[in-house]
């Protein structure tokens, strides 16, 4: 077996870092993240994003590839002129052509990147080993000569002959650069090559890691490039870049910072960096993603919400507020009677043991159905279960629906507020032509999206009673309302107002001032 982190004959493991150790970031969200398929920042997006990352105090931010075109050299040219703390450096290949492009954005250094494998040098770029020896020299001094901060990649550096890689490594850091990289440019390494190939590379200077997660090894592979003496990580934002991604910045900077107590940025700016990307990128935040992902600090299992409600670390590696976050408790076929009663106080309804077990259950078929349990289902339940009557802003007083021979048509009385409202509508069957009616009576206060519905016979026969469940939302709140009847129109137009009802006096409800504390 290989003893990859230095294991002692106790069995106890030689720590990757210690917390006095330095490891820095160098974000490539900007190049290599923007280089998934599809995704092309413009020079504001960039700026932002930049920005964010100067908050967040990464030192290095790779802004883009100044040989891409024009179009991209305004974007970096729009990240350099920022004045950012962070060292701001564009991609170039290994010819001087790409270097003076990058100059031409301003930029304060260059990543430069050379064939490391023998595919790349023979295959790819067509040229030999003596050559790229000779060229990545009399680049790296001319960028050294022009003033910037430079950083040599191996491409393909761990499919490379691993004495010709520390070859070229050796020969670039002779010749003045700054920094060397591995670059696990198809995310092919394991941990025990990862280390070996940065463990040759740590011994001619300070070393990079640039990590891909192909095989989902990207984050192993970072703590074996630490472990071996690199002292610099290469990371994007959500871990966006080239095929299955890079290793994600974030992730990186929670897991140093909570195994190692190694701070490499500012982690409250985590999340809302993050969202900036998800924005601009067009790619959505995975709900499971660490750090970042809507469920990363959101509990629905009764099991934890119980142990969560009783110690807010039960179920926790760290406090949501580290990163940024806030910690979530919502209710679905998992909740249990602790995380149920606690959602009701939250709104100031106390319940019976018995009625709390009711609540529970209909929360779970609920949930059983696929459903996200809101709070304004919740609070209908509860409503239903203790046969109160609540104040409503909107009432559906009488329906009529013809629907024979011609246009469908349907009239409708509410009771809105304090007021009678009568409307009518046309549609393509009765249900359709009741909505309209009750959209005109309404007015702005239906503006709302009909998510989904559902009919269900409840008995058999025709005269069967339906239950119809809509699920319905206006801004940022949604409400799933069900109601039966042996009328299937009444049903649903019953369903929807109550739906709308419902939607209005959430809102209403957060409009309210908050109470003061002596209230
Ligand atoms: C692993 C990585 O992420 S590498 C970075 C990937 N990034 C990009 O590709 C940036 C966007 N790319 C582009 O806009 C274009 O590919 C350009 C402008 C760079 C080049 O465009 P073109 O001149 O049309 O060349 P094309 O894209 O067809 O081929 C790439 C060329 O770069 C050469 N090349 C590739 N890597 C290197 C390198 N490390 N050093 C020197 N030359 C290289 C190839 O040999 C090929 O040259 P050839 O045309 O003489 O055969
Ligand atoms: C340009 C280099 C660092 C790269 O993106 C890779 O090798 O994956």
């Amino acid at each position: 077996m290989v003893d990859l982190f230095g294991g002692n004959p106790n069995n106890t493991p030689t720590s990757v870092l210690d917390s006095d150790d330095r490891v820095q970031l160098l974000d490539t969200t900007l190049r290599d993240g923007e280089q998934a398929p599809g995704i092309s920042l413009t020079p504001d997006e960039k700026a932002d994003i930049a920005r964010a990352l100067d908050r967040a105090d990464v030192p290095y931010i790779e802004a883009g590839s100044a040989c891409t075109g024009e179009g991209e050299r305004e974007t970096i040219r729009k990240v350099t002129s920022l004045g950012l703390d962070a060292t701001v450096t564009s991609f170039a290949r290994g010819v001087k052509r790409d270097v003076d492009l990058a100059l031409d954005c301003d930029v304060d250094g260059v990543t430069i990147v050379v064939p490391g494998s023998d595919k790349h040098i023979e295959r790819k770029v067509g040229t030999t080993h003596d050559e790229v020896v000779e060229d990545t020299e009399e680049l790296v001094a001319y960028a050294k000569d022009h003033g910037l901060w430079v950083e040599v990649i191996g491409e393909d550096g761990s499919r490379a002959d691993l004495d010709f890689l520390e070859r070229l490594m050796r020969a670039a850091y002779d010749a003045g650069a700054d920094r060397l990289c591995y670059a696990d440019t198809v995310g092919h390494a394991g941990p025990e090559t990862t280390y070996s190939y940065v463990a040759r590379l740590a011994d001619i200077g300070p070393t990079s890691t640039h990590t891909h997660d192909d095989l989902g090894l990207g984050m192993t592979n970072v703590y074996a490039s630490l472990a071996a003496g690199a002292d610099l990580v290469h990371a994007t934002v959500n871990g966006i870049g080239e095929r299955a991604g890079n290793v994600a910045l974030e992730e990186v900077a929670i897991a140093l910072s909570h195994c190692y107590g190694v701070e490499t940025a500012k982690l409250d700016e985590l999340y809302e960096l993050a969202q900036k990307v998800a924005m601009a990128t067009g790619v959505p935040l995975p709900p499971n993603k660490a750090v970042v992902g809507e469920n990363a600090f959101t509990h629905e299992s009764g099991i934890h919400t119980d142990g969560t409600l009783k110690d807010d670390t039960m179920y926790e590696p760290y406090p949501p507020e580290t990163v940024g976050r806030e910690r979530r408790l919502v209710l679905g076929k998992h909740a249990g009677r602790a995380g149920v009663r606690a959602a009701l106080e939250e709104h100031g309804v106390d319940v019976s043991e018995e009625e709390l077990a009711a609540v529970v259950e209909r929360v779970k078929a609920l949930g059983d159905r696929g459903k996200r349990v809101t709070d304004a289902d919740l609070l209908a339940i509860a409503e239903d279960v203790q046969g109160r009557e609540r104040d409503r802003r909107v009432e559906l007083v009488d329906l009529t629906a013809a629907s024979g021979g011609g246009t469908p048509t349907a009239s409708v009385r509410l009771r809105v507020d304090d007021e009678e409202r009568v409307a009518s509508g046309t549609g393509s069957g009765p249900v359709d032509a009741a909505v309209e009616a009750v959209r005109s009576a309404l007015g702005p206060d239906a503006d709302a999206q009909l998510d989904s519905y559902h009919v269900d016979a409840i008995t058999g026969g025709t005269d069967a009673v339906v239950t119809v469940e809509v699920e319905m939302s206006r801004g940022d709140h949604s409400v799933t309302v069900a109601a039966s009847d042996a009328d299937i129109t009444r049903a649903s137009v019953d369903a929807m107002v109550n739906a709308l009802d419902r939607l209005l006096q959430a809102e209403a409800e957060e409009s309210k001032p908050a109470p003061q504390a002596d209230d």
